[in-house]
């Protein structure tokens, strides 16, 4: 499977977010996305996810038998998209009928997640790191090559990073893809990273060591 992105464009409110970004993605490989506030980053993951029509540009699936590019993903944004009155492992219940594999198991995918204990537990209840940690539990109740991750790491402590970063690290050596937004440092081994700014083009390089300083 190979995505490829040519030369896309993004308006909101009449307004040029960006243009000409353009990187490819093949099994295994992870793309950072850096930005100031406002630069479009989670615009963009919006477009590959198909929530949001491209002002320019492609979009190119290759090898995905038929299926589309929002049938291969997952998104997490950054609102966690959890119903506040059930509990966690129904919340992952929820997500995995709608679009999981039956044989995942929600409590299997808190417990990786260090949250086994809080499966009973409605949301509304849950710290903020804990809720974020659940929205991240949905990405193991359904098998999709693609993540989709918008700033997965804010309200992490230290040591959930960890666990994502592992995450993410154990999907990639299975062949899977992550296009990850970020303001923090994200240790991601040989990443590609790519700077939205408002005036393009936006092409695809390796993470600079400086890139959060
Ligand atoms: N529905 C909308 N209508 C009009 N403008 C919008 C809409 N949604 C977002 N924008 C604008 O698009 C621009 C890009 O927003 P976006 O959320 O993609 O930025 P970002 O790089 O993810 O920012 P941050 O780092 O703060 O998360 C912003 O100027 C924002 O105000």
């Amino acid at each position: 499977m190979h995505l490829h992105v040519e030369n896309l464009a993004c308006v909101r409110g009449g307004r040029r977010i960006f243009e000409g970004v353009s990187f490819s993605l093949r099994p295994g490989e992870a793309l950072v996305v850096l930005g100031r506030n406002g630069a479009g980053k989670s615009s963009l993951l919006d477009i590959l996810a198909g929530r949001l029509a491209p002002a320019g540009g492609t979009v190119t699936l290759s090898g995905a038998d038929e299926r589309t590019l929002p049938e291969c993903l997952h998104h997490v944004g950054h609102r966690d998209a959890l119903k506040a009155a059930l509990t966690a492992e129904e919340n992952l219940a929820f997500a995995r009928a709608f679009l999981g594999d039956p044989d995942l198991d929600p409590r299997q995918a808190l417990g990786a997640l260090g949250l086994a204990h809080a499966a009973g537990l409605p949301v509304a209840y849950l710290s903020a790191g804990q809720r974020r940690r659940v929205a991240l539990a949905r990405l193991l109740v359904a098998r999709r090559p693609f993540w989709l991750l918008d700033e997965p790491t804010a309200a992490l402590d230290a040591a959930s990073q960890e666990v994502l970063l592992r995450l993410i690290e154990e999907h990639r050596a299975g062949g899977g893809m992550v296009v990850a937004t970020t303001h923090q440092p994200l240790a991601l081994a040989g990443a590609k990273a790519i700077r939205i700014e408002r005036a393009g083009p936006r092409t695809e390089g390796t993470l600079p060591e400086d890139a959060f300083r």
